[in-house]
C-alpha cells in the first residue's frame, strides 16, 4: 500500500532521518512510535509531502509519488489528519464536511450557491453524504454547531469526518490521541478500528503508548533517526533496544 524506500532527511547539516524502510501493509493499523527527536514528524510530513525525502521514495501502490505535494497525494487517495486540528471556525460542523466533498465534485462550493436544478440535486447528495460521516464519527447531533465552538475532541472527530469524507485509501493520522482524555481515548481507538474495517490503511504517530499496543497491527520504532524495530505490540514490548531507547529517554 505505502511504501517508504530508504527515506533519509537533511535540515542542513543535521540527519533527521536516515535509512528508513518500511511498508503499511494494505487494511491494517500501523504505529510510528519513538523517543522525544527521533524523527517521527519528519517522516510523516516526507510521507504526506510537506517536506521531499533528500533520499529515498515514497511509494503508493506502484507510483513513486515522492514529489507530490499534499494536495495532489490526497487525490490518490493519502489523506492525512493534523495534530493542531485545522477547521474553518466560522463554518458550521455540517459545512466543513460539505467543503471537503466540494472539492471532489463537478459541483464548486460557490457554484452550487448558485442553485440550479442539477447544483440543487447535487448539494443535497453532497449534504446527505456529508451528515453520513459525521453520524460515522459519532457527532451527527454537532452538524449546524459552529466548528469554532467545538470543545477539543468533538473538533478532532470533525476533522476525522472531513478526512474520510475525502474518500481516502490510507489515513495518515498526527498524534490523533495528543489533548483528548482517557474516554476519548478509550472512544477514538474504537473510530480507528471502524475506519480500517472500512478498508482504510491507517498509519498514525503516537505518544499514547496504550493506545499503539491496543490498536496497531504493526509497529515501527524510531530512534535518532533510524529505525531501531519493527513488529508486533507484542514484539516491541519485548524488544530489550526498545525498552533501552525509552528508558534512556525517561533518564535524561
Ligand atoms: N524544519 C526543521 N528544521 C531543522 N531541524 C528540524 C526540522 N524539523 C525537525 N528537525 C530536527 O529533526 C530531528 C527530528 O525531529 P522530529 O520533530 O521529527 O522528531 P519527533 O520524533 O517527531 O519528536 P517529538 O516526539 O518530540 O515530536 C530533531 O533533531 C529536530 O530538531
Amino acid at each position: 500500500m505505502l511504501r517508504l524506500e530508504g527515506i533519509g532527511k537533511r535540515f542542513g547539516g543535521l540527519t533527521a532521518l536516515s535509512g528508513i524502510t518500511f511498508s503499511v501493509i494494505e487494511g491494517s493499523i500501523t504505529g510510528i512510535i519513538g523517543p522525544n527527536g527521533a524523527g517521527k514528524t519528519t517522516l510523516f510530513n516526507v510521507a504526506t509531502g510537506i517536506y521531499p525525502p533528500s533520499e529515498g521514495a515514497v511509494l503508493l501502490g506502484e507510483k513513486n509519488i515522492s514529489a507530490l505535494p499534499p494536495e495532489r497525494r490526497a487525490r490518490i487517495g493519502l489523506v492525512r489528519t493534523f495534530q493542531n486540528i485545522e477547521l474553518f471556525g466560522k463554518m458550521t460542523v455540517l459545512e466543513n464536511v460539505m467543503v471537503g466533498l466540494h472539492t471532489q465534485s463537478k459541483c464548486g462550493f460557490l457554484a452550487c450557491s448558485l442553485r440550479m436544478p442539477w447544483q440543487m440535486s447535487e448539494e443535497r447528495r453532497i449534504r446527505e453524504k456529508a451528515l453520513e460521516w459525521l453520524d460515522f464519527v459519532g457527532i451527527p447531533d454537532l452538524a449546524d454547531v459552529e466548528a469554532g465552538a467545538l470543545p477539543f475532541g468533538k473538533g478532532r472527530l470533525l476533522e476525522i469526518a472531513r478526512a474520510m469524507a475525502l474518500e481516502p485509501k490510507i489515513l495518515l493520522m498526527d498524534e490523533p490521541a495528543a489533548g483528548l482524555n482517557s474516554r476519548e481515548t478509550a472512544e477514538l481507538a474504537e473510530l480507528i478500528k471502524k475506519i480500517r474495517d472500512l478498508g482504510v490503511t491507517v498509519a498514525l504517530v503516537e505518544h499514547d503508548m496504550d493506545l499503539v499496543m491496543d490498536i496497531c497491527d504493526q509497529i515501527v520504532v524510531l530512534n535518532l533517526g533510524t529505525m531501531l524495530a519493527q513488529g508486533t505490540p507484542r514484539e516491541i514490548q519485548e524488544n530489550p533496544e526498545v525498552i533501552a531507547a525509552y528508558l534512556g529517554e525517561s533518564e535524561d
